[in-house]
């Protein structure tokens, strides 16, 4: 299936704010842009399956989501690579920004849940989604850009420019703790 243009896509931000030199840098079969409205349909579930294990609740509630998202204005910034060949998603990747009180009102954007497909690994495409969720989140104005990551991954998070700082703390709340009581 040949790629559809960006313009007949409901896109999650604008996609002037991936730079020009992330996309130039892109092997000529690749395509990066925001998510879009229809991603449920190009694999973007089965690109996040090397990160985690993956609920799938179905295409509505995935649509759900991506309206969720969107109808928070200047929050989150989830991109996409696509094979132009297949026009189906090989990698993905998302920050969002932090509002704080600290800093004079400073925002802060956190990356989370980059993956990309097997069979694509060790092409650069992780970089590039790096490159761009950076620069998107210095043009939005954040001053600074962190993320979690096991031991595993800091080569490559080095690579991206990234330096090891201070420790990931976590705790998982149990099934019955999390019901929504609000
Ligand atoms: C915040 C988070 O989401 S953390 C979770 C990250 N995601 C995962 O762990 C899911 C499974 N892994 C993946 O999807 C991918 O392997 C990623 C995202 C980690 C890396 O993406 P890739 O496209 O394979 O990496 P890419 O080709 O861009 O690598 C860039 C550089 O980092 C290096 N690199 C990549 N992964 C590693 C690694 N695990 N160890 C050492 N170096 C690495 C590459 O060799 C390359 O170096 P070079 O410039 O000297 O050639």
């Amino acid at each position: 299936m040949p790629l559809t243009p960006d313009t007949e896509l409901e896109l999650l931000f604008a996609p002037e704010l991936i730079p020009l030199d992330v996309k130039l840098s892109l092997h000529s079969d690749l395509h990066i842009r925001p998510l879009a409205s229809t991603d449920y349909r190009r694999g973007h579930l089965d690109v996040l399956r090397v990160l985690t294990v993956v609920s799938d609740l179905g295409e509505e509630a995935w649509v759900e989501q991506f309206h969720r998202q969107r109808t928070c204005p200047d929050t989150y910034y989830t991109l996409v690579v696509v094979d132009k060949t297949t026009d189906t998603i090989v990698g993905v990747g998302c920050v969002f920004i932090e509002r704080k009180f600290l800093r004079g009102n400073g925002i802060v954007g956190h990356i989370e849940d980059i993956a990309v497909d097997e069979k694509q690994q060790g092409k650069k495409i992780g970089l590039r989604i790096i490159n761009a969720l950076t620069a998107i989140s210095e043009r939005k104005g954040c001053y600074k850009t962190i993320l979690n990551c096991s031991d595993k991954n800091i080569p490559f998070y080095e690579k991206c420019g990234f330096e090891k700082k201070e420790n990931e703390m976590a705790k998982y709340a149990s099934e019955r703790s999390r019901t929504p009581r609000l």
